[in-house]
């Protein structure tokens, strides 16, 4: 995994933002594959800031999210449908069609999950996917414990990632129990992985990312197997991996 260490979020917004408008100026209609929750929020600024200013284009772009809560509307204002269409689509010239999330309201979530995987096999694959990290090691929803084998599959969601979440919704009764999440091998089968980790919350995981072996009981431990990771991490996020001894042999960038 190589390392990008910048010292805030802001600049983690900004270095994930040119990374990803990189390769939509390389393959204009490459297949990007998106994430939600709190950390991308500012990439996705940045991203319509760019295109704006700058004109780049997503109107060839394709779109698959890693995730959607089972049991919401899609209209409702914490789906992940809702998310990313008011905080990204709708403010860029990426066409309706061309943006996937899993349908977290399909009558059989088994089929859905079949369909999602053939449909990102019908794209061609994923050209590059941007991930978050949970304070629990999780990537997309797949918990400690899922097989790294695992394919867009439905998840039963840990206490904490409804805790950690309940920030967004009235209470923590209103957060969906289960989602539906591309799986592990799904994310691993993505040609290129930006991983963005911010703040002090994620000092401990990041730690443990980068200095304990693969382990299915840290999830994101699966990176380490990929050929082409970049993880950005700001300072705080770093404050405990750089307390380490020897931590900078970590460092490749
Ligand atoms: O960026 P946050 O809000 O800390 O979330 C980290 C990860 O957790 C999730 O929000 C799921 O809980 C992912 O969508 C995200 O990538």
């Amino acid at each position: 995994m190589k390392l990008i260490a910048v010292k805030d979020y802001k600049q983690l917004s900004e270095k994930a933002a040119k990374l990803i408008i990189q390769k939509v100026n390389e393959k204009p209609d490459a297949v990007l594959g998106l994430a939600t929750g709190g950390t991308v929020v500012g990439i996705y600024e940045e991203l319509i800031r760019d295109h704006k200013e700058n004109a780049t284009s997503y109107k060839h772009t394709r779109s698959v999210n890693l995730d959607e809560y089972i049991g919401l509307a899609p209209y409702h204002e914490q789906s992940y449908f809702s998310y990313m269409n008011e905080l990204f689509f709708k403010e860029i010239d990426i066409q309706a069609q061309h943006t996937h999330l899993p349908n977290g309201q399909a009558h059989n979530v088994t089929e859905e999950c079949e369909r999602y995987e053939q449909l990102i096999k019908a794209l061609g694959g994923i050209d590059l996917q941007l991930l978050g990290i949970g304070e629990n090691g999780h990537i997309g929803f797949n918990e400690p414990g899922t097989s790294f084998h695992s394919l867009t599959h439905v998840v039963k969601l840990a206490q904490s990632t409804r805790e950690a979440n309940a920030r967004f919704f009235s209470s923590i009764d209103s957060v969906p129990t289960h989602a539906i999440t591309m799986g592990i091998a799904t994310i691993m089968s993505s040609r290129e992985i930006m991983l963005v980790v911010s703040g002090e919350k994620k000092a401990e995981i990041l730690c443990e990312l980068f200095t304990h072996g693969k382990t299915e009981s840290i999830p994101a431990t699966v990176l380490k197997d990929h050929l082409n990771v970049t993880v950005i991490a700001d300072e705080q996020a770093l404050s405990v991996l750089n307390k380490q001894e020897n931590h900078t042999k970590l460092f490749t960038t």
